[in-house]
């Protein structure tokens, strides 16, 4: 059974779909990276999911519950991190976990094992507004892992977090399902916070999910490309997509898609002959290694293609 499944999710505002038709499934264990850019959808998905706004159609299922069926059950299996934490500043980090403890009915054992696993049992007497914003962080993720339901939905846990912060919250993520055996949902519109902690990914794009599954496996499946450096990109890609190779344009240069199962060498060497007789300047050519920018890439591209 997945943790979390959606089938044809959708909600309209207006006439607008900002959720159309979602169908993603995360497998029990997963860390499963929910990536798209502002305005995608996520926050919109995911508070359906916590039964916070009711889809226009489609159904959500937690844990085996469909969440419009019976909410509270849902809403048992799950803990969130969302945008607003919502604490007592005047409160220290025990007393605002004590809160939910009481409204939750669960046992007081349950405050120190949450600030165990987020390593903050040293701080959790001092107030909050003393708090820095990772340590609010680390206990707004305490909060949603009270009572140890086996999904945790957190959206955009690293926003606001200076590097340092992201990186110790990226190494925690990752270190999840095993501290606690939960499933992770986690969103990001950061496609290398994804990379980083994600065993899954499911890609939004203007409300619809346009890709999703196992990292290591769209890894392994990802075409074959090229990354190269030139003086002349615009003839450059002319040359490209002659040789019958989708071309874009990254963040270092330009990137051909080979077909799947192309010889990378080959091409490379054809290429760098066609781009060299036409009188263009190589700073570099060479493989690529299979990337999740690149897979985001190309799902974006299709996408696209189908909206045109
Ligand atoms: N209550 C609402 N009323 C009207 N439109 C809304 C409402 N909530 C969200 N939207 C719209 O739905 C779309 C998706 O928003 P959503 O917040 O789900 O995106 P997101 O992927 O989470 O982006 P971000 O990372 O910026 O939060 C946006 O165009 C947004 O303006």
């Amino acid at each position: 059974m997945a943790a979390i499944e959606t089938q044809g999710l959708t909600r309209r505002f207006g006439a607008r779909a900002a959720v159309d038709g979602v169908s993603l499934t995360a497998p029990t264990g997963a860390v499963y990276g929910f990536l798209g850019p502002n305005g995608a959808g996520k926050t919109t998905t995911l508070k359906m999911l916590l039964g916070l706004l009711r889809p226009t159609s489609g159904r959500a299922v937690i844990d085996g519950v469909d969440v419009a069926a019976d909410r509270l059950a849902a809403a048992r299996r799950v803990g969130a991190l969302l945008e607003a934490h919502g604490f007592y500043g005047n409160l220290s980090g025990r007393e605002n976990l004590e809160l939910t403890r009481i409204l939750l009915d669960l046992p007081r054992t349950e405050i120190d094992r949450v600030l165990e696993v987020v390593d903050m049992a040293g701080d959790a007497r001092r107030r909050v507004s003393d708090y820095s914003l990772g340590m609010r962080q680390r206990l707004g993720l305490a909060r949603a892992m009270l009572g140890a339901p086996p999904v945790l939905i957190l959206d955009e846990p690293t926003n606001g977090l200076d590097p340092d912060g992201i990186a110790d919250m990226r190494r925690f993520l990752k270190s999840l399902p095993e501290r606690t055996g939960a499933t992770v949902l986690l969103s990001s519109h950061l496609l290398g916070e994804i990379e980083q902690t994600a065993t899954h990914v499911g890609v939004v794009h203007r409300g619809r999910l346009v890709l999703e599954g196992d990292l290591a496996r769209l890894k392994a499946d990802q075409a074959p490309e090229i990354a190269l450096r030139v003086d002349d990109p615009v003839r450059a890609a002319e040359i490209l997509r002659r040789h019958d190779l989708t071309v874009s344009d990254g963040a270092e240069g330009l990137v051909a898609g080979l077909r799947p199962g192309a010889d990378h060498d080959r091409t490379t060497a054809e290429l760098t002959r066609a781009l060299v007789a036409a009188a263009i300047g190589v700073f570099a050519i060479g493989a690529r290694a299979a990337s999740l920018e690149g897979i985001y890439r190309r799902a974006a591209a299709s996408d696209r293609e189908e909206i045109v």
